[in-house]
């Protein structure tokens, strides 16, 4: 694409948060949308920044895919996913013709594009911008945290499942995280138990607790864990708010309260 954005386009964001998988298909995806609806449920202004480039499925889980994005003189104007314009929404995927595009692009032309991506969206003012990056730590991490360093980067959330704590995925995200110098807000255990969708009680499939485990012995903040939950894949299935329909579920007060700690996280 041709536009060139403004450096100054960060300038109205107040707190910039990576959220960081060591791999695919654990719910990062999942988690960075359901986030951003419980922050936005908690009064912020948020936005959410896909540059997921082989797998971009925020739009979707959004309810937002059919929407195409314009363009103004500083840069894209992102979607916005509700009426009242607190949430806001740009995804690599608007840009790509073909999602199946990008896997075969080589490495320095996807970290040129992913620089240029995260200087070209015109934000406005937001108190929290959520980063949902691509698996595992790449060159396009490290474009992401180059592009993004010029304004700030505030933190990290890593997102996790109790199998994924005992293959050493989150050990190496930690790792990048303490080389790279981007403080780790904290470990979100997902896919902790399973919730039934007839009696809503939650039982262990896999071994749970290994996300706290992990916190205690890294030395990091646990946020808190999301039961696997039928209702919430799908909602994000149909594109719709989980939070606002299902506000009385367990799985509802475990990503408030996970939204809640990230926010006194960023005010430490
Ligand atoms: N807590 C949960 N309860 C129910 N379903 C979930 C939960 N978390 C994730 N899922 C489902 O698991 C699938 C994978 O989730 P998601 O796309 O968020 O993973 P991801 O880590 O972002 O994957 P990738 O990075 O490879 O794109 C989705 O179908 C999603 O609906
Ligand atoms: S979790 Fe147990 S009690 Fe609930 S519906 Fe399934 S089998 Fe029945």
């Amino acid at each position: 694409w041709t536009v060139s954005g403004h450096e100054g386009n960060l300038r109205g964001v107040q707190r910039v948060v990576l959220v960081l998988s060591g791999k695919g298909g654990v719910g990062k995806s999942t988690i960075t949308t359901e986030l951003a609806l419980a922050l936005q449920h908690a009064g912020k202004k948020v936005g959410i920044l896909d540059v997921d480039l082989c797998g971009p499925s925020i739009p979707r889980m959004l309810g937002v895919s059919q929407q195409e994005v314009h363009q103004c003189d500083s840069g894209w104007v992102p979607v916005y996913a509700d009426p009242q314009q607190r949430l806001a929404l740009m995804s690599i995927g608007f840009l790509l013709d073909d999602p199946d595009e990008a896997v075969v692009w080589r490495g320095p032309k996807k970290t040129a594009l992913i620089g240029q991506f995260v200087r070209d969206v015109a934000w406005g003012e937001l108190d929290v911008l959520l980063v949902d990056t691509p698996p595992g730590t790449s060159d396009e991490h490290l474009a992401v945290l180059e592009s993004l360093r010029k304004h700030r980067v505030d933190g990290a959330v890593l997102v996790t499942t109790p199998q994924a704590v005992s293959t050493g995925d989150v050990r190496r995200e930690i790792t990048f995280c303490k080389k790279t110098g981007v403080k780790i807000l904290g470990i979100v255990e997902n896919m902790s138990g399973f919730v039934c969708p007839h009696c809503s009680e939650c039982s262990s499939v896999f071994s749970r607790g290994g996300g706290e485990e992990l916190a205690k012995l890294t030395g990091s903040v646990f946020l808190g864990s999301v039961p696997l939950d039928p209702l919430l894949s799908a909602s994000i299935e149909e594109g719709q708010d989980f939070l606002k329909a299902f506000p009385d579920s367990a799985t509802y007060s475990s990503l408030r309260a996970i939204a809640e700690s990230v926010l006194n996280r960023l005010q430490d």
